[in-house]
């Protein structure tokens, strides 16, 4: 056997034998919430899709249009020839949106993260991380080269406390957080994390894929954290807004330098014109209705309230179970009712506490979320 296939193999036996082992499942979206899998109709409570907008007519309209006007793809880098109109008036609007002076579109959220921190932060520099923080925070800071020092969770002092140590070995100092945590779906504390930065000359990052479109009347997390200082807004296009791509707003000047800088900009193709549309649409709904934003957070609380949970913060909630095949066991029994809820097992999640990801759309029929608590239940009675 070739070097290269038995280290493969050998690797993959290993993660088998721990039911680490992951494997990609065709899945067809289906509006309403549902999906399409081994020749299933499920309910889904795995797609980040809060508001059902990548299924909406009006989306589709508008992605559909702009193949029709402008073709599949943008063709170039950005600072060539692929900077198609559109990704401009969606910098405008998501800049509206958040409330800052200008904002950057990147090709995703991943590339977003991975090219906003080593923009501005280097050998001379040190990046403070929720140690829960999405993975594409901890790849930006450590492609960065600068030192990276991992925070407790949520902990504002334990913060304070690191940056009395380290700051001032240091020329810049990044902190770096999920505003709503993915595997999670708790809020940071925007303000105590805001003003622990404003008092050591730290630059806050606060990355808002799973607040946008659902929190704060659609404006994500910030917005629930008016005094927040928040220099780094970044976010995704892909979740609430059902489309694709990335997002940093903040000042002019900020955004200015990474569209000369960040090597995510720089060195790949512009976002596809019917990305840039979609978003755009999207943001259209929201905007016109921030009741239809806050429907999420409402059917997730629905949720945690009948399967007496903790409230939801966010249209996230786990349910923890520990073991990677106690996880797998659940979200198969879920399954045969006709609800998909996929396992997250680690590295996804610490070791220990692999769990159901439940993600809450506001497509999501109350009777079937009632349904679902039932059955989820006696998986929290079987932990206890
Ligand atoms: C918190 C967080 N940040 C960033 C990303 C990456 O965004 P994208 O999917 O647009 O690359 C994700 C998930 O995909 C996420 O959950």
């Amino acid at each position: 056997m070739h070097s290269l296939d038995a280290f493969a193999s050998g690797k993959l036996a290993a993660l088998e034998a721990m039911s680490l082992r992951r494997r990609l499942k065709p899945t067809r979206r289906l509006p309403g919430a549902f999906v399409e899998r081994d020749g299933r109709r499920l309910l889904s409570f795995s797609c980040n899709d809060y508001l059902g907008l990548s299924q909406h007519p009006a989306v589709i309209a508008a992605a559909q249009a702009a193949v029709a006007a402008h073709g599949a793809g943008s063709g170039a880098s950005r600072l060539v020839t692929g900077d198609n109109p559109l990704i401009e008036e969606l910098e405008a609007r998501l800049a509206r949106l958040k409330g800052t002076q200008a904002c950057v579109v990147f090709g995703s959220g991943y590339l977003a993260n991975t090219g906003v921190i080593p923009t501005f932060a280097g050998k001379q520099d040190v990046v403070f991380v929720d140690e829960l923080a999405h993975a594409c925070i901890w790849a930006g800071a450590q492609l960065s080269g600068a030192k990276v020092v991992s925070f407790p969770h949520n902990d504002s002092d334990a913060l304070a406390e690191l940056l009395a140590e380290h700051r001032a070995s240091f020329r810049h100092a990044i902190v770096a957080t999920d505003g709503v945590f993915s595997m999670d779906g708790d809020v940071a504390p925007l303000d105590w994390l805001s003003a622990v930065c404003e008092a050591n000359d730290a630059w806050l990052l606060v990355d808002d894929a799973h607040g946008v479109g659902v929190l704060g009347g659609g404006k994500g997390a910030a917005a629930l954290f008016p005094d927040a200082e928040i220099p780094l807004q970044m976010g995704t296009l892909s979740k609430a807004l059902g489309s694709y791509g990335g997002y940093l707003c903040g000042s002019q000047s900020a955004v200015d330098f990474l569209k000369t800088r960040a090597r995510t900009i720089v060195y790949t193709t512009g976002l596809p014109p019917a990305s840039a549309a979609a978003a755009l649409a999207a943001l259209d709904l929201i905007e016109a209705d921030p009741a239809f934003a806050a429907e999420p957070l409402r059917k997730a609380r629905l949720f945690t309230q009948a399967a007496g949970l903790p409230r939801a913060e966010s249209p996230i909630v786990p349910v923890i179970l520990g073991e990677a095949d106690a996880a797998l066991a659940a979200s198969a029994a879920l399954e045969a009712e006709g609800f998909l809820v996929v396992a997250i097992r680690p590295p996804t999640v610490p070791a220990g506490a692999a769990r159901l990801r439940l993600a809450f759309s506001a497509e999501h029929p109350d009777d079937e979320i009632l349904r679902l608590a039932a059955l989820v239940r006696p998986y929290l009675g079987a932990k206890a």
